[in-house]
């Protein structure tokens, strides 16, 4: 093979194998070498490849595919240091299977097995050749596999495939000339083959069986090579030149005459070298050839086969080209991302944090402001979960309070008798309703302080999301310092943000004001509710009517008190008109049994069925309860989130900065802040390096 290939094709491998990259170029051409029997394939395959490995003779030799795997590998430096030279053993591993340490053979069949000596390769091709066909001239398509490694070798492959034959012999089937024929197509009619038909000069080239299945798969022959064999054995006065002239089977690529060893050389084992040089003697000195022995013979076929491979190679080197430039682009983006490596000057270095952290509180803002480049389509970020914290968690929490869960009739009977003291109420307790509403207003402020932990959990996650940014994978002190100070500092920011919320929700409690303009008052709650009495009162249209609760229409009969719709209307008597009309008549009750006025009992409980002027007491505090509680809920859900803006979000967008730099801006930690991490370190290393050897890879390339 021509060492200016194989030198090209090694740099280009070397360029890619140091930066890791796959190698275009790993997929060069199969040569393929069909034709008759005996015509003298294997023969030609052996020069071409420079080593006498192959078994070769009369009749057929060839009788399973022999799929040879060229591997280019270095030569092993010489203990002296110097390189060797890639010819140098080229003679003395000729046919004596001369060890090479830089050379060998493995066979697919055998693995870990490694054969020095090519005569010992060409046994072994022999004996499982009969393993697999038996020794009656069998066939079988199963190929055998050789890898050779060398230094001398384009890292290619090269098949050599059994002869083309009409008549079975031996244990050959009797559609021996078909089967053949259906393994060669196997191989050529992959388009990145490269025919090599072999027809021997003695032979009529019209009837050529190699030309004929070759021009089957490749008619435009720009991939078919016709080799002339056996020129030596052609009778006196006859020749190829109307064949290399195309003149006789014209081909594209061209015809090349070559003479090979005859049976007589391969049993007195001449070597190829001294075959090439008989060759190429016999080319000159010919009466028909020697105007054109450069184009004759062994090395202009290896030239021609080399022509090709360049044109291969060429064709693949803008491919080559865009991978290596996009490979160097990449590396050198992510080696600006890294930085360079921080000198030990102190302004560098503060300079480098009052950038992280500007960048880093920027970035922040930017997120909550919702403004930020990567904004996410498919969920919502930043800012935008805040909001939605507010107006459908805490809105609807807040909303979904009902302040009559917890108030049972029979306990705003209670209150209402607890609430006049000791003389009998004139009307509706205006202290009842206070200090039940107050009660319910209370418990706004456990949603309210739910809702700020849920904004503080998003801020949280905010700072994850700028903690994974690059520069914080170069320093991990740094980072860990910044998770530490802004945790701390929304912590802290946490309560003034609880407390001002739970004043919010104290201050609505402390203060019921009556006088709002939403507010129902008293005469129109009782107007409804008298409304409804009636009703009561008019069975059994009273069936249907609801008490209200919540503002919601519901029925009104409850386990906790009479069914008022199914006790008998009664007129009230004089002692049932008074807030403690029931409780004195079941009292009276009592005290007239006995005949004697007792102690009242440790535990006083109102009780009785309820009077009319009770029913309508309790509803319209209830009513009164639900009015005021809607205002009350309105007002929560608009201020409990501004507080929460005033005193933890905004806050933050604004005095984070100042706390980190106050932290963090200080000569006596930039160095501890700023020491980089391991993995920074070796990726920028890397990086150089691939940069490096991109740019090699890059020159090479560009001098093919
Ligand atoms: N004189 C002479 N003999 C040749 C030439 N080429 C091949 N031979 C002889 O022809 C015979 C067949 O050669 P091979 O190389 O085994 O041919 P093949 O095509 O591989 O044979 P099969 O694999 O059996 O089909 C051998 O005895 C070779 O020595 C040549 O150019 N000149």
């Amino acid at each position: 093979m021509d060492t200016h290939l194989i030198k090209t094709v090694n740099k280009l491998q070397d360029a890619f194998s140091t930066v890791g990259l796959q190698n275009p170029i790993s997929d060069l051409p199969q040569i393929v070498v069909i034709g008759s029997q005996s015509s003298g394939k294997s023969s030609v395959l052996e020069n071409i490849v420079g080593r006498d490995f192959l078994p070769r003779g009369t009749g057929i030799v060839t009788r399973r595919p022999l799929v040879l795997q060229l591997i280019n590998r270095p030569a092993t430096p010489k203990t002296n240091g110097t390189i060797k030279n890639e010819n140098q053993d080229d003679i003395a591993n000729d046919l004596t299977g001369g060890d090479n340490i830089d050379e060998w053979g493995e066979f697919l069949h055998l693995p870990g097995q490694k054969f020095y000596k090519f005569g010992e390769i060409r046994e072994e091709i022999i004996r499982d050749t009969e393993a697999k066909t038996g020794k009656n001239l069998g066939l079988s398509p199963q190929p055998i596999n050789l890898r050779i490694f060398s230094p001398n070798v384009l890292t290619l492959t090269m098949v050599d495939l059994p002869g083309m034959t009409k008549v079975p012999v031996g244990d050959q089937p009797k559609d021996i000339e078909k089967q053949i024929r259906e393994m060669l197509l196997q191989y050529i009619t992959k388009p990145n083959a490269i025919i090599l038909s072999v027809t021997a000069a003695t032979q009529d080239l019209a009837n050529s069986d190699g030309l004929k299945l070759a021009r089957q798969v490749d008619p435009e022959g720009s991939r078919t090579i016709g080799v002339l064999t056996k020129v030596d054995l052609m009778d006196q006065g006859t020749d190829v030149i109307d064949i290399l002239a195309g003149r006789v089977v014209p081909l594209r690529l061209g015809y090349v005459p070559v003479v090979n060893r005859g049976q007589r050389d391969i049993e007195s084992n001449k070597t190829i070298t001294k075959a090439l040089t008989a060759e190429k003697d016999f080319f000159e000195r010919h009466s028909a050839y020697h105007s054109k022995a450069q184009y004759c013979g062994t090395p202009f076929l290896a030239r021609k086969l080399n022509m090709i491979l360049m044109h291969h190679i060429r064709n693949t080197l803008p491919e080559i080209k865009a991978k290596i430039q996009n490979a160097l682009v990449k590396y050198q983006q992510e080696l600006t991302q890294l930085g360079d490596p921080l000198g030990d000057s102190p302004a560098n270095q503060a300079n480098l944090v009052l950038n992280i952290i500007t960048e880093f509180c920027n970035e922040f803002r930017t997120i909550i402001d919702g403004n930020s480049n990567d904004l996410s389509s498919f969920e919502l970020s930043g800012g935008a979960r805040i909001s939605f914290v507010f107006h459908e968690l805490y809105a609807n929490g807040v909303k979904s309070v009902d302040p009559l869960e917890q108030i049972k009739d029979v306990s705003i009977r209670m209150m209402l008798y607890n609430s006049s003291g000791s003389s009998p109420a004139l009307f509706v307790a205006t202290t009842a309703f206070e200090v039940m509403v107050k009660q319910q207003i209370k418990r706004l402020e456990e949603p309210s302080i739910k809702c700020i932990n849920m904004v503080y959990d998003e801020l949280v996650r905010i700072l994850g999301q700028l903690l994974s940014k690059q520069f914080f994978k170069r320093f991990p002190t740094l980072k860990d310092k910044f998770y530490h100070i802004v945790l701390a500092f929304f912590k802290k920011a946490l309560n003034p943000t609880n407390k001002l919320v739970s004043d919010l929700v104290s201050m609505e409690a402390s203060y019921i004001n009556t006088g709002h303009p939403d507010f129902l008052n008293g005469h129109q709650a009782i107007a409804i509710v008298n409304e409804q009495l009636k009703n009561k009162n008019q069975p059994p249209a009273a069936t249907t009517t609801p008490a209200i609760t919540n503002g919601k229409q519901k029925p009104r009969s409850s386990p906790q008190q009479p069914d008022l719709q199914t006790s008998q209307p009664h007129t009230p008597t004089e002692d049932e008109n008074g807030f403690f009309g029931s409780f004195f008549s079941s009292a009276k009750k009592t005290n007239t049994s006995s005949g004697m006025m007792d102690a009242p009992p440790q535990s006083l409980k109102a009780g009785g069925t309820l009077t009319d002027r009770e029913f309508m007491e309790i509803e319209v505090i209830k009513m009164l309860i639900v009015s005021y509680y809607n205002i009350v809920k309105r007002t929560v859900i608009d201020m409990v989130p501004k507080a929460i803006m005033l005193n933890l979000v905004s806050h933050a967008k604004e005095k984070l900065q100042r706390e980190l730099l106050t932290e963090l801006y200080k000569s006596d930690v930039l160095d501890d802040l700023l020491e980089e991490s391991e993995f920074s370190q070796q990726r920028r290393k890397e990086c150089k390096k691939m940069v490096e050897a991109l740019q090699k890879a890059d020159e090479i390339v560009g001098s093919v």
